[in-house]
């Protein structure tokens, strides 16, 4: 004795279309400036004297947009998704839900302005002011309630993987968000913080390698967890392995962020500490990938024909790669060669554009027609276009960056026998020229996988029609 439509009985998919499109939409932008201080890099001349487009706002322009924006939009519309479909029950708080997006874009929207005005905290993937950092913390809060919300209401037993690593994402945002962001205002977008010298630069660091593990991984890998089984139609491989994964991962991710600090004022033991817990955390990050692609094993034929599938599993393949170089690089004499050279570059875009990137895009194409009342995107053949022009575009972007990386390193180690220096700084600048004009080739690849993907999302909106979708009945074994 259902009432067709009435609230409680259909889903709340609204709130997820606006952050599917969001995503699309905040994907292109930030990509574009990605592009364009990608170009700035090739020719200086490009910041055209104006200090609003100059590439030192510019690039956490980028970073945030990509990360927070479109990562963030991804996060935020898939997980809604994700909890309704795996509790079987309505969001819980559909104006709290409403609150959590429209307060999302109106963060986005103040980076955008205050980003390029020369407004920063100045610590990175932190930058945003005061004020909008307590915006931050106000959304999230509603995020946290809206999905535990949810899964506390649920009608089945059980608590889906998928719910565990976006609510481990969810919990561990909120708390590095605030704790890192703990500061001082002086003024109405100035602030200091609360922390001094090296234990500053040891929480921001903190914060920044958690970005990575939570913002950047857990939450993502509660996509794969359930875009994978669904778009392959298999079980997850491994349920047990399932668990391990989200535990070790966590568990070990927390104690890395040294890494990042080597061969600094941090005292010796806490670096050793974060390259020990680093090379640790290969072997939860691989297994998760191993679980994911395994999810295949019996249809491997499906990668054959199926674009979506191939975005998915490519993506792990990256994710495999960037969580092998990481280990790698936090080792400190390997670190010493690769810091503040453009191996972190790449290495950072094998993770951003390899796995982030294109887990999203598999699941965004997954997602996309069944929002909008379609059974595919518009054009199949546009989603192999866009993982062609993606991947070769993935490819050429952290090969440039690897080869011109390791060659800054050994540049500037670079001794000749009387102990002098070989090259100047800046001979390795020019010698770094032919490596940026691929990057920017690259870059141009990724960006037009994503315009192609922009396309492909209106033509299937405008042609589709959102038909409310019924919640089952109790199943009995529920
Ligand atoms: C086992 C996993 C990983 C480990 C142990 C690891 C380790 C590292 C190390 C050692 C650095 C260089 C630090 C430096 O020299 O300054 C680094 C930088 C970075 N990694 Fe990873 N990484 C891992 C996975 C990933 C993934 C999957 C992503 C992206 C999705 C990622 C994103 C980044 C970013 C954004 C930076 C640059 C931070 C900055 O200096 O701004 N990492 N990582
Ligand atoms: C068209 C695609 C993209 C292009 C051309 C591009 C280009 C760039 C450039 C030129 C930089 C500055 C590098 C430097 O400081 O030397 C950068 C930094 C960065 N980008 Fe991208 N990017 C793209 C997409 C993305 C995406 C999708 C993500 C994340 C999901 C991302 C995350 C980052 C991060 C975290 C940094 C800071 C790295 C660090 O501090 O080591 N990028 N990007
Ligand atoms: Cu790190």
């Amino acid at each position: 004795m259902t009432f067709a439509n009435t609230r409680a009985t259909v889903y709340n998919d609204r709130v997820v279309r606006q952050f599917a499109i969001m995503t699309v939409v905040w994907g292109v932008v930030g990509m574009l400036v990605g592009v364009i201080i990608a170009a700035q890099l090739t020719w200086p001349e490009l910041n055209l004297g104006i200090p609003w487009l100059s590439y030192g706002r510019l690039r956490p322009l980028h970073t945030n947009a990509v990360i927070f924006a479109f990562g963030g939009c991804a996060l935020m519309g898939t997980s809604y998704y994700v909890v309704q479909r795996t509790s079987q029950v309505r969001l819980f708080g559909d104006k709290l839900a409403a609150f959590t997006f429209w307060g999302w874009q109106v963060v986005i929207v103040a980076a955008a302005i205050s980003l390029p005005l020369g407004y920063t905290s100045g610590k990175e993937y932190a930058e945003l002011e005061w004020p909008i950092d307590i915006l931050v913390a106000l959304v999230w809060v509603a995020y946290a309630v809206v999905f535990f919300g949810t899964v506390g209401t649920r009608r089945v037993r059980h608590i889906y993987v998928a719910n565990w690593f976006y609510g481990g994402f969810i919990l561990a945002v909120a708390l590095l968000h605030i704790v890192n962001s703990a500061e001082l205002p002086v003024g109405a977008m100035k602030s200091y913080s609360a922390y001094a010298g090296v234990q500053d630069a040891m929480v921001q660091w903190w914060y920044g390698h958690n970005a990575v593990g939570f913002f950047l991984t857990a939450g993502f890998l509660g996509m794969m967890y359930y875009f994978i089984p669904k778009q392959a139609e298999r079980p997850v491989y491994s349920y047990r392995l399932s668990i391990v994964h989200f535990w070790a991962l966590i568990f070990t991710y927390m104690w890395a962020g040294p890494h990042h600090l080597h061969y600094t004022a941090l005292p010796d033991w806490a670096q050793s500490v974060g390259m020990v817990f680093s090379l640790i955390l290969l072997a939860p990050s691989w297994g998760g990938m191993i679980n994911g692609i395994m999810t295949l094993s019996g249809a491997w034929h499906k990668l054959r024909d199926d674009p979506i599938l191939r975005f998915l599993i490519v993506s792990l393949s990256f994710y495999g790669m960037s969580t092998f170089e990481g280990p790698m690089m936090s080792i400190k004499t390997v670190n010493a060669l690769s810091h503040y050279t453009d191996w972190t570059v790449g290495h950072v875009h094998s993770g951003a554009l390899g796995w982030v990137g294109l887990i999203t895009m598999g699941s965004m194409y997954y997602l996309i027609p069944r929002l909008f009342g379609r059974k595919q995107m518009y054009s199949i053949k546009a989603i192999e276009v866009h993982f062609w022009v993606a991947t070769i575009g993935i490819v050429i972007y952290i090969a440039a960056m690897w080869i011109a990386g390791v060659m800054q390193g050994l540049m500037w180690r670079a001794v000749n026998p009387d102990g002098t220096l070989t090259y100047t700084f800046v001979e390795s600048v020019k010698a770094t020229f032919p490596f940026y004009l691929l990057r920017l080739l690259g870059g141009l690849l990724y960006l037009g996988g994503m315009i192609i993907m922009l396309w492909n999302t209106v033509k299937t909106v405008t042609a589709g029609r959102v038909v409310p979708v019924q919640i089952p009945a109790m199943m009995a074994h529920a």
